[in-house]
C-alpha cells in the first residue's frame, strides 16, 4: 500500500501553477528520482509533502492521515534555510529536542567523518559541507519517509559518491525515499522509479528498468531525448 497518495494537487504563486493537478503514489521500499527542468515545480512538490507549503487545491495523504502531526514523524527531509546564525552543535541539539527518532549517536559520527566540526557557524561552512549537513540530519532521523532536494549540487564529485551511499543506507522495504536532482546520469544507480516533471506536471512515472529495457537507454540518455523533443 502506498505512503504518500497525491490526488489533484495543483500550487499556485499569485496566478502561476506551480503544480498542475499532480496525481501519484509513492510506494514503501522505493526510491524516487524527481527529475525536471528549471521550474518544473520539484521543490513545490517536495515542499508540499513535506507540509511546508499549503495546496491551494488537492489532497495530500501520508499513510492514510492528512498532513500534520501524523505526516512530521513519518517523514523526514532536508532543510534548506534556517542557517543564519546557528553552529553545527545547535542543529544536533534541536534535532535531538524536537525528534524523539533522532539517533545523535549517528549523526555526530558522520560529522567527524565528514570532519565537519561542532563550533562552526553553518553560515561560513562551504554550500556543498552545508548541503552534507543538511543531509545527515535527515538520515539520522528513524523515518519512514525521507525526502531530498538537490542533496549533491555542490558536493564534490567523490563525496557524491558517499553521500548517495548514505542516502541509499536508508533504503528498506519499509522506508520510502524521495530524491530531486539534475545530477541524473550520477543518481540513477540507486533510484527504482523515475518521475519526469514539466511545468507543474508530471509527464512520467515508471520504473528505471523498465525505461532502460524498452528504449535501451540510461536515464539521463531518455531524459535528453524527451526533454529536446517536449
Ligand atoms: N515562493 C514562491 N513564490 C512565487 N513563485 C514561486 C515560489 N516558489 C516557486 N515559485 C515558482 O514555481 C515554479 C516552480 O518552482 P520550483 O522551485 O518548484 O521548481 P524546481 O523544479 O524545483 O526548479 P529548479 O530545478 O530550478 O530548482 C517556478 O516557476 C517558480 O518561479
Amino acid at each position: 500500500m502506498a505512503i504518500i497518495i497525491i490526488s489533484n494537487l495543483t500550487k499556485k504563486f499569485k496566478n502561476k501553477k506551480a503544480l498542475d493537478d499532480i496525481n501519484i503514489e509513492f510506494l514503501p521500499g522505493k526510491i524516487y528520482g524527481i527529475f525536471g527542468n528549471n521550474g518544473a515545480g520539484k521543490t513545490t512538490l517536495l515542499d508540499s509533502i513535506a507540509h511546508l507549503l499549503i495546496p491551494t487545491t488537492g489532497e495530500i495523504l501520508v499513510d492514510d492521515h492528512k498532513l500534520g502531526k501524523h505526516s512530521k514523524e513519518k517523514i523526514s527531509f532536508m532543510i534548506a534555510s534556517g542557517f543564519e546564525l546557528s553552529r553545527v552543535k545547535d542543529f544536533i541539539f534541536w534535532y535531538e529536542y524536537f525528534f524523539e527518532d533522532f539517533d545523535s549517536d549517528e549523526a555526530l559520527l558522520m560529522l567527524k567523518k565528514y570532519d565537519i566540526s561542532l563550533k562552526e557557524r553553518v553560515s561560513e561552512l562551504s554550500k556543498g559541507t552545508q548541503e552534507k549537513l543538511s543531509v545527515i540530519l535527515a538520515i539520522s532521523r528513524k523515518t519512514e519517509v525521507y525526502i531530498f532536494d538537490e542533496p549533491l549540487t555542490g558536493v564534490d564529485p567523490v563525496d557524491r559518491i558517499e553521500i548517495l551511499d548514505l542516502i541509499l543506507s536508508k533504503s528498506t522495504p519499509e522506508t520510502t525515499i524521495i530524491l530531486s536532482t539534475h545530477l541524473i546520469s550520477e543518481t540513477e544507480r540507486i533510484i527504482d522509479t523515475a518521475v519526469f516533471m514539466k511545468e507543474g506536471k508530471i509527464i512520467l512515472n515508471k520504473e528505471t528498468d523498465e525505461i532502460r529495457d524498452e528504449t535501451g537507454l540510461s536515464i539521463d540518455q531518455y531524459y535528453k531525448e524527451l526533454y529536446k523533443k517536449c
